[in-house]
């Protein structure tokens, strides 16, 4: 080894003279020859050895699986299909589990490239928190909003649990839930909850201290969503206004009809609150989370008892799309909008008949905003 610190030495150009200086202390001349030989040999050890460590860390060095989790959320709409079936939901839950794979390795530093390692941390637990509704209020854009905040899990599509597939059992409805680690909140939404009657029984009997957000939106603009939605599933439907009045002479409204019936909040808030106190509920403003959704989150995460992590840095509008999308997500390559089943076109209602229809809500509307204590302003 002498020799082998002399020649790194005299080949980095220090120390020549110390080189020198052993030499003639050690008198090594007659050994010229053999001396060279094991010089060689045992560089050719050295660097064998720094050659095998160096590619050894590589190896160990995570892999990109960001790549791969932006190219499987493009494959994975974020839309989530209102009206998923059980067959739908089982074939989503298993794109879901891959996307919260790699979501677990986006929000937390991966601890190694293995992500099914990383996916059996934590354990599943029922929601503490619901978006119970409303359908077409904004409920998407809420979740996919607060999946940002690393301490928010959520399933990504919605389980129905306690309106159909109630039968189905708790630990059925534990199961879909992704795995948390102390002090993040599960959630799940499934906006059909809010007009399901034994759905505030059946959330209670889980735990009383489920919080529950219901995004509601102008009943009026609402009810045309629902049925625009409704319309691109078949296209022969009847108009709005067909749909809307049980007596198109006398306006009576069709309130049968659930795209009406839904945006009776009023109504539907007095269900829960046999069960829930209000406080227990946070009521979202579904107008605000397209014109502020900054400002919408920071009341969700109080509300959450959240840090405030997602602000307005994680927001721009998105003028072809006309509604707010989330920035470049950490992990993703491109930002990230809402599918196309968000932000549809309405077709054009005739005036008269969403001026009956505000005025047929206004009763409603009213009650609800007293109820709340808060004025959404739709009237
Ligand atoms: N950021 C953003 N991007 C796209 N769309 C947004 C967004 N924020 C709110 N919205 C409104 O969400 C409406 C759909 O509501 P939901 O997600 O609750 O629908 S559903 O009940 O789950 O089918 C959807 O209704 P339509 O405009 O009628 O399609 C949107 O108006």
């Amino acid at each position: 080894m002498w020799h082998v610190s002399c020649v790194v030495s005299s080949c980095s150009g220090v120390q020549l003279m110390g080189c020198s200086k052993w030499r003639a202390a050690f008198n090594f001349g007659h050994l010229r020859v053999q001396s060279k030989l094991s010089v060689f040999l045992t560089m050719i050890i050295l660097f064998t050895y720094l050659f095998y460590s160096l590619n050894g860390y590589c190896d160990s060095l995570p892999r990109p699986v960001y790549d791969q989790k932006s190219n499987l959320q493009n494959q994975i709409p974020i839309d989530d299909g209102h009206e998923a079936s059980a067959q739908q939901l089982g074939a989503y839950n298993a794109s879901r589990v891959v996307r919260e794979q790699l979501s677990d390795l986006s929000h937390r530093d991966a601890p190694s490239s293995n992500i099914s390692i990383a996916n059996n941390f934590g354990s599943k637990k029922f929601p503490q928190a619901i978006i119970i509704g409303v359908k077409k209020g904004g409920t998407r854009a809420l979740l996919e909003f607060l999946r940002i905040h690393p301490d928010v899990r959520a399933v990504g599509s919605e389980p129905h649990f306690f309106d159909r597939f109630y039968d189905k059992g708790l630990d059925w409805y534990r199961n879909l839930m992704p795995r948390t680690l102390e002090g993040q909140i599960t959630m799940e939404k499934t906006p059909s909850y809010f007009i399901t009657k034994e759905a505030p029984r059946r959330v209670f009997s889980i735990s009383r201290h489920t919080k529950l957000i219901v995004v509601v939106r102008d009943p009026v603009t609402r009810a045309v969503s629902d049925y625009t939605q409704t319309l691109s599933k078949s296209p022969g439907l009847p108009s709005f206004q067909n749909l809307a009045f049980r007596n198109a002479t006398t306006g009576l409204i069709d309130t049968s009809w659930s795209a009406v019936r839904i945006g009776i909040y009023a109504k539907h808030l007095e269900n829960w609150l046999r069960f829930f106190p209000l406080s227990r509920l946070l009521f979202v403003s579904g107008e605000r989370l397209v014109t502020d959704p900054a400002g919408e989150m920071g009341r969700v995460q109080d509300f959450l008892g959240l840090k405030r992590v997602v602000t307005d840095k994680h927001f721009y509008f998105n003028q072809t799309k006309g509604f707010p999308c989330l920035k470049k997500p950490e992990g993703s390559s491109r930002p990230r909008c809402l599918g196309k089943s968000k932000g549809r076109p309405h077709p054009q209602i005739p005036s008269d008949v969403l001026h009956r229809l505000r005025n047929f809500y206004r009763p409603f509307n009213l009650k609800f905003y007293q109820m709340t204590g808060h004025n959404f302003g739709w009237d």
